[in-house]
């Protein structure tokens, strides 16, 4: 079923997927909260293997990740009290970075930083336990993101606070593979790569729990932009990221130089540029083309292939949407059944290729008689029948002697060719069926009283020849 908000059509089943893949961010951050906490408190690192020479995630920030997780779960809960809560644990996120942030600008201690003995305190030189600064910054930004969600408000500022989010994480990360090749000592050195990992998570995860709002919607959306979004953008966000990670890797543990380790970063990220060009241009060329062969396809359906006009199939959808749109509204729309005079000895006479011509010739009649908004159509054999909308019966005579007119004028190759019309304005409340039968009634009239002519299916109990 889709869901539509902005004027975007969405995909139920890829926005279900979107909040279950927040739900499962906000349970990953809960998980890696609590390991990092146990790690603290049994003194071990749980991410001292993978990534040697690297300080664990603090506490503060492992009890941050946690609340913002059940933040994030508890925003599927549509409680007056789990909202609530949910509310309180992202302003905690928020006054958690924002209280340390305050430490690091006038070097206070508000106690925060001392839930566990940390061994690197003081090699950093500051209280042990404390969040990084930019970690810091994220965490009131991803606590923003958090309550502006659950109170629906602010939408741009949301967004604008979840890329913050996302650029410190990736920023981080990047920098985390310099700090591997020895050359990190700024701002980002001694924020963990796990934490990067983890607060873009968050801001992804508080993204897509609200999936057909904001920069999210497009990523959900049920069309060609969406696909490209969904397939794309997390590649585009994170691989370049990836590529900076692993070569500065390969320059400190391999010995690989720094101008070989940029050279390779350089070539893969452009590698994967380029690729996502083509990828983009070669699907947006798949389907033009496809486009091209369902529009075909579409016109064979309904289009008469000898005269080119609508075939019955089509003027029969126009007449029942016709129908349809006069019970709702007040609408007048006429009908016009034509049919060629004496055909049969057009065709014995001149031959079958001939008659063909006619019908051809017939068709351009008829479209240069019209205009763009009715309905000329083949209703079968040398019969035509045209939908006139907004057209009174008054008006539906003057079009019909009209083509009697062009009928006479046109110069035929072998002789004259004449054509008979009847006519009908649609009564309120009659079917299709029943104003096809008043016409057709009319046209038969018009050929017994001796064709070339018009008669008027009317209200009257005898129909009215014109033109003749
Ligand atoms: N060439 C050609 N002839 C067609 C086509 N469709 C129908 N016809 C011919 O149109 C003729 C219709 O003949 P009738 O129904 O007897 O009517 P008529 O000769 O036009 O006489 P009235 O309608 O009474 O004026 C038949 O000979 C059909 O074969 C077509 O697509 N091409």
């Amino acid at each position: 079923m889709p869901l539509s908000t902005w004027g975007m059509e969405h995909d139920a089943d890829i926005v279900r997927r979107f909040e279950v893949f927040s739900q499962v961010a906000g349970l990953v951050m809960i998980g890696f909260g609590l390991a990092v906490l146990l790690g603290w408190s049994h003194d071990f690192s749980l991410t001292g293997a993978a990534i040697v020479g690297r300080w664990d995630m603090k506490p503060g920030a492992a009890i941050g990740f946690m609340m913002a997780g059940v933040a994030l779960l508890l925003s599927r809960n549509r409680g007056r009290v789990p909202q609530a809560a949910g509310r309180m644990l992202s302003l905690s996120v928020l006054v958690l970075g924002a209280l340390t942030l305050v430490e690091y600008l006038w070097t206070l201690d508000l106690g925060i930083d001392h839930l566990f003995d940390d061994v690197d305190a003081h090699r950093l030189g500051r209280p042990p336990g404390r969040i990084a600064e930019l970690a810091a910054l994220a965490f009131v930004f991803l606590g923003g993101v958090g309550y502006l969600v659950s109170v629906r408000r602010g939408l741009w500022l949301r967004e604008c606070l979840a890329i913050g989010v996302i650029a410190i994480a990736m920023t981080g990360m990047a920098s985390y593979g310099f700090a591997l090749a020895g050359q990190g000592n700024d701002l980002f050195a001694h924020m963990p790569i796990h934490t990067s990992l983890m607060l873009l998570l968050g801001a992804l995860g508080w993204m897509s729990s609200v999936p057909t709002t904001g920069l999210t919607s497009v990523a959900t959306a049920n069309s060609l932009g969406g696909a490209f979004a969904r397939r794309l953008l997390l590649p585009a966000l994170l691989l370049p990221v990836a590529f900076s990670f692993v070569f500065k890797a390969l320059q400190s543990r391999f010995g690989v130089s720094e101008v070989f380790a940029s050279v390779l970063a350089a070539l893969f990220t452009g590698g994967t540029v380029s690729w996502t060009i083509w990828w983009v241009a070669a699907l947006l060329d798949r389907v033009e083309r496809q486009r091209c062969e369902s529009k075909v396809l579409r016109n064979d359906a309904s289009t008469d292939a000898l005269t080119g006009l609508a075939n019955r199939r089509a003027f029969d959808a126009a007449l029942a949407g016709l129908v349809a749109k006069q019970r709702e509204h007040e609408f007048a729309f006429s009908l016009l059944m034509l049919d060629l005079d004496r055909f049969k000895t057009y065709n014995d006479t001149f031959g079958h290729p001939a008659g063909d011509d006619v019908m051809r010739l017939t068709g351009h009649l008829l479209v240069s008689a019209l205009r763009p908004q009715d309905v000329p159509a083949r209703y079968g054999g040398e019969e035509f029948a045209v939908l006139l909308p907004n057209t009174t019966a008054e008006q539906a005579r003057d079009v019909a002697l009209r083509i009697l007119d062009d009928f006479r004028a046109f110069p035929w190759k072998h002789r004259a060719v004449t054509v008979s019309i009847g006519a009908a304005q649609a009564r309120e409340g009659e079917d299709g069926a029943a104003l096809v039968h008043r016409a057709d009634s009319a046209l038969y009239v018009a050929k017994r009283a001796g064709r070339n002519r018009l008669m008027m299916a009317q209200c009257y109990p005898l129909p009215v020849a014109l033109g003749a």
